[in-house]
């Protein structure tokens, strides 16, 4: 099972420029989460310090309750080998076949022999759909490919933790949509904790059980998808929706202006100084919506391909979730409570009785659980 990766506090700067400051979230065991951002916001930047490849100078990223960010080289050697990193471009040498570049961190971290070496390459190859181009250079294959070879260069290693940066930069809809298919099959194989930075929507929508979102050197918000699939923040609201109207503008140096001459305390994910037209209301295009429906930003999230088994973060989810439900805002509620069963509700039920723990008035907005 994947592990979970908790993160306070944390700020990073580089000279006078402050990149992010003082974030915190947790990205819970075995699940998919997207972090969002307009370009520039700093989300390869905390990839980097997620994995101990930058250090941050305020806060604390704890695994396995390590403190990647103070403790000892020899425990961030042990830590970074929890993490199995799908940079944007690939980052494949060169000069070497896809077949040498997948086996490269087996040779160089383990003590394996060949046959041993050849045995994993093949199934991480076979896991990313790659089998038969092995003796190819990555100049010979397409962008795709390439991506997908930099996954299975990330799997070798069996990786708790998987970052993904943009790892559908440059592919068209179609290969977007078999990658984003990819990692969900992915997670139901390993259940490991995949974390995705991406601009991409509909991998936005369809993919993650988690959302969260940079902006003006903050992080607006983190958490379940029903939580910013359904959310009125005005920046949250306008990326995921693609609006041009709203506080994001073409470029982060002057958002970042725009921000800066806020009065201090003002909220950073309202619309800019002098912007021409509102913030977008939420649902400003669509009619009202009848209460208790769900609404149409709320997609239903990939399943694994059939013949695979299910998603163990999803059952772990829930109940996380069912325990958290009364926190939630009715709209992000509602869109929890759709996708539980009967028997998800009496599982907690279960939980609860033996927990003893406060029980939550759960309505189903579907007309009772399914
Ligand atoms: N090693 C570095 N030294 C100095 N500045 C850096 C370094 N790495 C990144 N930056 C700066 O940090 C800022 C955030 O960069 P980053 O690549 O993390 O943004 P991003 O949100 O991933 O952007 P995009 O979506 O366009 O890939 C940029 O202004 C970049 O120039």
């Amino acid at each position: 099972m994947g592990v979970e990766v908790v993160v306070q506090g944390l700020g990073k700067s580089f000279g006078a420029q402050a990149i992010w400051r003082d974030v915190t979230l947790t990205l819970p065991a075995g699940e998919v989460s997207v972090l969002l951002g307009p370009s520039g916001t700093g989300k390869s930047v905390f990839l980097k310090c997620l994995v101990g490849l930058l250090r941050p100078e305020r806060g604390r990223v704890v695994i396995n309750g390590v403190d990647l960010c103070s403790c000892a080289e020899r425990d961030t050697y042990e830590i970074r080998k929890l993490f199995g990193v799908l940079f944007q471009d690939g980052a494949l040498f060169g000069s070497m076949s896809v077949y040498d570049n997948v086996a490269f961190p087996l040779r160089e971290h383990t003590r394996k022999s060949e046959k041993e070496i050849h045995a994993i390459v093949m199934s991480k190859m076979d896991m990313v759909g790659m089998r038969g181009a092995e003796r190819k250079l990555p100049g010979e294959i397409s962008g795709g490919m390439r991506k997908r070879a930099g996954l299975a260069r990330a799997l070798v290693l069996d990786p708790r933790i998987i970052l993904c940066d943009e790892p559908d930069s440059g592919l068209d809809p179609v290969r977007t949509a078999l990658l984003s298919q990819l990692l969900i099959d992915l997670n139901a194989q390993l259940d490991a904790t995949i974390l995705i930075v991406t601009h991409n929507i509909t991998v936005a929508r369809s993919v993650p059980d988690n959302l969260g979102m940079l902006f003006r050197r903050e992080l607006v918000l983190f958490g379940p998808r029903e939580l910013l699939l359904t959310s009125d923040i005005p920046v949250v609201a306008q990326f995921l929706n693609g609006h041009k109207e709203g506080p994001i503008g073409m470029s982060e140096e002057k958002d970042s202006a725009d921000f800066s001459a806020r009065p201090p305390g003002a909220d950073p994910s309202a619309r800019p100084l002098g912007a021409d037209s509102p913030a977008r209301p939420p649902g400003a295009d669509s009619p009202a919506r009848p209460p208790g429906a769900i609404p149409e930003t709320l997609v239903p999230q990939l399943q694994p391909t059939p013949g695979l088994p299910p998603r163990d973060a999803v059952r772990r989810r829930k109940l996380r979730l069912l325990q958290s439900l009364d926190t939630l805002p009715t709209p992000a509620r509602e869109g929890v409570l759709a996708t539980m069963t009967r028997e998800d509700l009496d599982h907690y039920d279960t939980w609860r009785r033996r927990t003893s723990a406060i029980p939550i008035a759960t309505h189903h907005p579907r007309g009772g659980p399914r």
